[in-house]
């Protein structure tokens, strides 16, 4: 990966991305219509995802959160409007691409270990170096004592790290992650948004991540892209200027509610009006 610090961000490493941080995906007029539907779920979608930013992405529910994730990493492509990582035009998915889901779809009959080597060996990668390297991930993602047990062994929360663990495997510039921690406890999600703020930091990927809980999005974000629905479309980007290192204290203070009501603001009509139908 190429870790790029923010030449605008003034708190370095850690501080958020600034404006002039070069784009490292950007979707331009973005249009798809699934066959078999008369509108479009996205349509004219603009967005440029800043080098070494974490970006999250709100909405209502069907306001195109995932397929937006899914045009991003080239598992849909547009009808309409271009996908660009850099030069590549994205058209398929790509090892510069990592994506984790909501659940974790790990090989039950695999360790933990070679669970996170899989996508190693996948690329052609020696099965030991791809074990040494797994080691290293679950090391960082608080594993390395689970390494050789089975996924039924662990819970939910320590799921979620090797499935994280593993899209990090494969070093990709890009992370799309998709309500990775939705099926979790409140309190599971709280220690695994910190330990991801902490991992990111650590090399600043870019992040795109979507998510349902506005004060998860406040958390983690530099910017919150909120979609609007019917069609999916980009209704407004809020900063998020909170400092950094966040600890979890910060979600007790006026600024971070203040904005987390403001995103609400933003979405309450769609949300509302989603419960009508
Ligand atoms: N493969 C598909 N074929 C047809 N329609 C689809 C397909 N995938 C998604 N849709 C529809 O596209 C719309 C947007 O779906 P999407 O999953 O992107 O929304 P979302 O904002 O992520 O929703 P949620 O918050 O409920 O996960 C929905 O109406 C959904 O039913």
């Amino acid at each position: 990966m190429s870790p790029s610090p923010s030449p605008a961000g003034p708190a370095g490493p850690a501080g958020p991305a600034g404006p002039a941080d070069p784009v490292a995906l950007r979707l331009a007029g973005v249009s798809l219509t699934f066959p078999g539907r008369d509108e479009p779920v996205v349509d004219g979608l603009d967005l440029d995802v800043r080098t070494g930013e974490f970006l999250a992405v709100i909405g209502p529910s069907g306001s195109g959160k995932t397929t937006l994730l899914r045009l991003a990493h080239g598992l849909l492509r547009p009808d309409r409007g271009l996908i660009t990582a850099g030069a590549e035009h994205i058209v398929k998915p790509s090892t510069s691409r990592g994506f984790v889901f909501q659940s974790d779809c790990l090989l039950p009959w695999r360790r933990i270990v070679d669970n996170v080597a899989f996508p190693l060996e996948l690329a052609g990668a020696a099965r030991a170096a791809a074990r040494t390297k797994a080691m290293e991930l679950l090391e960082l993602t608080g594993l390395a004592a689970s390494a050789n047990q089975y996924p039924a062994q662990l819970s939910g929360g320590m799921r979620q790290r090797v499935n994280l663990a593993r899209a990090l495997a494969i070093d990709p510039e890009v992370l799309l992650m998709d309500e990775p921690f939705a099926a979790l406890d409140a309190q599971t999600r709280e220690v695994l948004q910190t330990e991801l703020l902490t991992i990111w930091a650590r090399d600043r990927k870019t992040v795109l991540f979507v998510t349902h809980q506005l004060d998860e999005a406040v958390f983690l974000a530099d910017r919150v892209v909120v979609l609007q629905p019917n069609p999916g479309r980009v209704r407004e980007i809020v900063p998020i200027a909170l400092p950094r290192p966040r600890a979890l204290e910060i979600k007790r203070t006026a600024e971070f509610n203040g904005l987390v009501d403001r995103l609400w603001h933003l979405i309450k009509s769609d949300v509302l009006a989603e419960q009508l139908i």
